[in-house]
């Protein structure tokens, strides 16, 4: 009797599954866009866990489409080659120099990282850049700022930061239903022929919102939306993310992200997600399980 008792750790691994099935069929032929931030990739053990979820999805039946950051890879690159940098609420004030690196940085070394990351864990990855295909076209970004001296609202010339106005999906559907997983630089062309450099967060949910995908996923380096005590926020509407950021507690590289969580569940995306990429798996456990993680972004 004892021989046939079946050990409860393979039944634990069983159940996980099956209680993984609605999920599937729920998700199977929806498209999922995975924004990778620059903080989240650092760890090699993590950037396989992330990979592996990624070729999962697309096992599954979903498509997974990622765009991914590196802000502070850019950031290292920079400052290896003496350039000044700074950013101005969130965005890295980009001259031409800056936007050569930057390209390099993210469509060069980190966009073929993750599409050797994915292919090691058995899918098959297209790198490309908003460039490729007229995926995005760019437009520069008008950012003013209150001038405490003056009292008056100032103008503040970012250079070639970039903000998507065009978005053509076709290339993405086309690899998606060919078996391949997308993973997109955030660089793009303007119409005016300059290359662009775009927030990953912004760029990600343009694609998220011209895919008309179901889920939104950011994944970072902190649990997700903090309040001034440092308490997870794990529910959020485009009401409460003004007044967090009027009085301060969104700051930072945060306010680009809760922007394209708003900008994307308005272009009809079902819900939007930050979630910490610092956690094994994140993303199957909030896919998968009735454990919702991080903070959830809906209308
Ligand atoms: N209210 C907040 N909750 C959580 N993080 C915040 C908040 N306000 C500002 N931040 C900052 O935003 C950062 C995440 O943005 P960013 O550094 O651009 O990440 P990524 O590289 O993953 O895009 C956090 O590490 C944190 O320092
Ligand atoms: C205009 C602007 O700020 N572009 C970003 C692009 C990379 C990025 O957004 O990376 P993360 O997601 O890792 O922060 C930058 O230059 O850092």
């Amino acid at each position: 009797m004892t021989d046939h008792a079946p050990d409860p750790r393979m039944l634990a691994k069983a159940e996980t599954l099956t209680d993984a099935l609605p999920y599937m069929q729920r998700y199977a032929g929806k498209t999922f866009v995975v924004k990778y931030g620059g903080h989240a990739m650092g760890d090699p053990e993590l950037a396989r866990d992330f990979a592996e979820d990624v070729v999962l999805l697309k096992a599954v039946g979903i498509n997974p489409v990622v765009v991914h950051g590196g802000g502070p890879q850019i950031g290292a690159m920079l400052k290896r080659l003496g350039v000044q940098s700074q950013f101005v609420g969130g965005l890295r004030v980009t001259d031409a120099e800056t936007a050569r690196i930057a390209e390099m940085v993210l469509a060069g070394s980190i966009n073929k990282e993750i599409v050797s990351w994915i292919g090691a864990a058995g899918g098959k990855a297209i790198g490309i850049s908003g460039k490729d295909s007229g995926l995005v076209t760019a437009r520069k970004v008008t950012r003013s700022e209150a001038d405490p001296l003056q009292g008056i609202e100032r103008h503040v010339d970012l250079g070639f930061v970039g903000e998507p106005v065009a978005v053509d999906a076709s290339v993405l559907t086309t690899l998606s239903a060919q078996g391949f997983i997308p993973v997109i630089a955030p660089i793009a062309m303007g119409a005016d022929g300059h290359t662009y450099n775009i927030n990953a967060d912004t760029m990600a949910g343009a694609i998220a919102g011209a895919l008309g995908a179901s889920r939104f996923f950011l994944l970072t380096d902190v649990p997700g939306v903090l309040s001034k005590d440092k308490q997870l926020l794990t529910d959020l509407d485009p009401g409460r993310i003004a007044a967090l950021k009027a009085d301060g507690t969104i700051s930072g590289g945060m306010i680009p992200k809760v922007e394209t969580c708003v900008a994307a569940v308005d272009a009809g995306v079902d819900a939007a997600v930050i979630l910490d990429g610092r956690v094994p798996h994140s993303m199957l456990l909030e896919i998968f399980t009735t454990q919702g993680a991080g903070t959830l972004v809906h209308r």
